[in-house]
């Protein structure tokens, strides 16, 4: 695969997790690698104790750097930092950076946004109005409720209709029309971003046994059947509705490129299970490339950054060359 000529924007996420030491670990992986160059936007002193650090002022400086140090466009954080125990006074960096970040990709100067993980309850802390960096992407990007969440892994893709609510919310939240509008995002993205010509959906039921014929739950004939009906009839290949339980099963999963689910952990449980180290992130429906280790911050495994390091670094790296072959697709180096 030929590498991007512009480097990917890799974002602090909450310091006292394990981002730092994973985006260590992501340079000493990839320097020689000749896919994924990035630079991280973070704080330089948290790091440069283990690896070679460049401060450099703009995107452009990262490509020349990268094979012999880390790139870092410093973003500093107001307190101290202490693995392990998030600060609310350093949320304004994890915010910053993913701030910036976005305004560097949108400006055509970043290939794509890389996102290392964040504490949803330390920025609300701090005032932050988002559920997550989906939500704050979207209204970077001026285009709120156009996000779209997608999970990816070697075995599975999974779409969920509804993200970041309550399962009550969830319910509210569950139209036809939304699950159409999900799907066809859904849709496009794998054929502009991962070269399938004709993306076959496979959509998830609600209920136990998809409803079992309305016995259990009249979702399913009111709302998911009539989303099928108006994907089919715009061309697109999906089948459905499917009980959850047996929708993702080894021999299920091969006959579909994506599982349209109706909540967030209907979606994101089967892949976690599957195969946590390399899930990847990915947010659609945005004019941006963003993806995200699947993991969270692991606190409980955060510590100072090292010659070593104690987390499993896969998803970082599965994160990094996933936004990667997105961003060689759309640049036609790749079909
Ligand atoms: N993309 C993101 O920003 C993102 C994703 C998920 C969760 N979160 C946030 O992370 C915080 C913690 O969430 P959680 O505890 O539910 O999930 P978590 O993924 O942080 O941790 C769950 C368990 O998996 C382990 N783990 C996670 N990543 C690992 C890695 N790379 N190597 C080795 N072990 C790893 C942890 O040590 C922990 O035992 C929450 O505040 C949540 O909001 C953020
Ligand atoms: N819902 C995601 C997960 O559980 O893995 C995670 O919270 C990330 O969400 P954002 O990418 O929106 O921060």
């Amino acid at each position: 695969m030929m590498r991007p000529s512009r480097p990917l924007a890799l974002t602090l996420g909450d310091p006292a997790g394990i981002g730092p030491q994973l985006t260590a670990q992501a340079w000493r992986s990839l320097r020689h690698s000749g896919e994924g160059t990035f630079f991280w936007l973070g704080d330089p002193r948290l790091i440069e104790v283990a690896v070679p650090v460049t401060r450099i002022e703009t995107p452009e400086e990262a490509d020349a750097v990268f094979a012999v140090s880390l790139p870092v466009l410093p973003v500093l954080c107001d307190a101290a930092v202490i693995p392990g125990q998030p600060h609310p006074r350093n949320a304004a960096a994890t915010i910053s950076s993913i701030r910036l970040a976005v305004e560097y990709v949108l400006a055509g100067r970043a290939g794509g946004v890389v996102t290392n993980p964040i504490a949803k309850h330390v920025l609300a802390a701090a005032g932050f109005p988002y559920p997550g960096h989906t939500e704050f992407l979207a209204a970077l990007c001026d285009m709120p409720g156009e996000e779209i969440m997608m999970l990816v892994s070697p075995q599975l893709r999974v779409v969920p209709v509804t993200v970041h609510v309550s399962l009550r919310k969830a319910l509210e939240m569950l139209t036809t029309d939304r699950i159409v509008s999900v799907a066809e995002t859904a849709n496009a993205a794998l054929k502009r971003d991962f070269g399938i010509l004709t993306p076959r959906l496979a959509i998830a039921g609600l209920n136990p046994h998809a409803g079992e014929q309305g016995l259990m739950g009249e979702e399913e004939i009111t709302i998911i059947r009539p989303a099928i009906e108006k994907l089919r009839a715009r061309g697109i290949d999906c089948l459905g509705p499917f009980p959850p339980d047996t929708m993702f099963s080894n021999t299920a999963r091969p006959t579909y490129d994506v599982a349209i689910c109706m909540y967030h952990d209907q979606a994101l449980i089967p892949l976690k299970t599957l195969d946590m180290a390399h899930g990847v992130n990915v947010t659609l429906g945005l004019p941006l490339i963003r993806t995200s280790p699947d993991h969270g911050t692991a606190f409980d495994i955060a510590g100072p950054v090292t010659e070593t390091c104690r987390a499993d670094v896969s998803s970082l790296l599965a994160a990094i060359r996933l936004a990667d072959g997105m961003s060689a697709y759309r640049e036609g180096k790749k079909s």
